[in-house]
C-alpha cells in the first residue's frame, strides 16, 4: 500500500491565477547553479534589488542560508546535496504558487537534480542561469577562505575540487563573471527577462 494513499489534494479557492493577478506579475524560479565563488549570490543580489524597484515581489533562497535552518541536518555527500536541492525545489515551487518570483542560488552541482526542480514547474516558469567562472578565479577570489581550507583537506567532498561540478547542457542563460562586471552579468539576466515578458 502507498503512503500516500490517505492522503487526498484539497482544492482551494484562490490560486496562482488570482495571486498573479493581486501581484501584478508573473511567478517564477530563477535558478543560479555555479561554482563556490563563481557569483550566484552576488548577482541574485543585485538583480533582486532590480526587480523590487520595479514593484516585483521576490525572494532569494540561499544555500549558506538554508543550510542554517530548513536543511541543517544536510552535509555535502551526492545523497545529501540530491535531498539539499529536493527541499529547495518543493519550497520554490510553493513560492511559485504564491505567486512570488524565487531567486535560488545553490552550487546544484548535478545536472540530474536540477532537471528535476525543473520538472515541477511549468516549462517557462524555470529560468536556469549557469554562472560561469572557471575554478582559478573563483579560488583566486575565494570569498569565505573555503577553498584554502579545502586544498589542505581541511573541508572534504568540496565541489571543484573534492566533488564534482556538472555543467548546465542548455541553460536559459550563462553569465561570465570572469569576463564582465557584476553590472554587465546583473543586465543581462534584466534583459532576457524584458525579451521574454518576465
Ligand atoms: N564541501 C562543500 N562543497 C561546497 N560548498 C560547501 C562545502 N562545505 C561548505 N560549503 C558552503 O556551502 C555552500 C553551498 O551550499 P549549497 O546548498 O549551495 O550546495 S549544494 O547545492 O547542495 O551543492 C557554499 O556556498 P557558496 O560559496 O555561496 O556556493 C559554501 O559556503
Ligand atoms: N562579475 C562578477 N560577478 C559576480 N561576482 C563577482 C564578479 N566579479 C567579481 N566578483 C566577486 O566574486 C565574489 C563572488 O562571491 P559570491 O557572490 O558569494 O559567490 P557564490 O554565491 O557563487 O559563492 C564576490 O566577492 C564578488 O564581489
Amino acid at each position: 500500500m502507498s503512503q500516500h494513499e490517505n492522503i487526498h489534494k484539497h482544492v482551494f479557492s484562490i490560486t496562482k491565477q488570482h495571486r498573479q493577478a493581486l501581484h501584478g506579475h508573473k511567478s517564477y524560479i530563477l535558478w543560479f547553479t555555479g561554482l563556490s565563488g563563481s557569483g550566484k549570490s552576488t548577482i541574485a543580489n543585485m538583480v533582486e534589488a532590480r526587480l523590487h524597484a520595479k514593484g516585483i515581489s521576490t525572494y532569494i533562497l540561499d544555500g549558506d542560508n538554508l543550510r542554517n535552518g530548513l536543511n541543517e541536518d544536510l552535509g555535502f555527500s551526492a545523497n545529501d546535496r540530491k535531498e539539499n536541492i529536493r527541499r529547495i525545489g518543493e519550497m520554490s515551487k510553493i513560492f511559485v504558487d504564491s505567486g512570488i518570483v524565487v531567486l535560488a542560488t545553490f552550487i546544484s552541482p548535478y545536472a540530474n537534480d536540477r532537471k528535476d526542480v525543473r520538472k515541477k514547474v511549468k516549462t517557462d516558469e524555470f529560468i536556469e542561469i549557469y554562472v560561469k567562472c572557471p575554478i582559478e578565479a573563483c579560488e583566486e577570489r575565494d570569498p569565505k577562505g573555503l577553498y584554502k581550507k579545502a586544498r589542505i583537506g581541511e573541508i572534504t567532498q568540496f565541489t571543484g575540487v573534492s566533488a564534482p561540478y556538472e555543467e548546465p547542457e542548455n541553460p536559459e542563460i550563462i553569465i561570465e563573471t570572469s569576463q564582465n562586471t557584476i553590472e554587465e552579468c546583473v543586465q543581462q539576466i534584466i534583459d532576457y527577462l524584458i525579451d521574454a515578458g518576465m
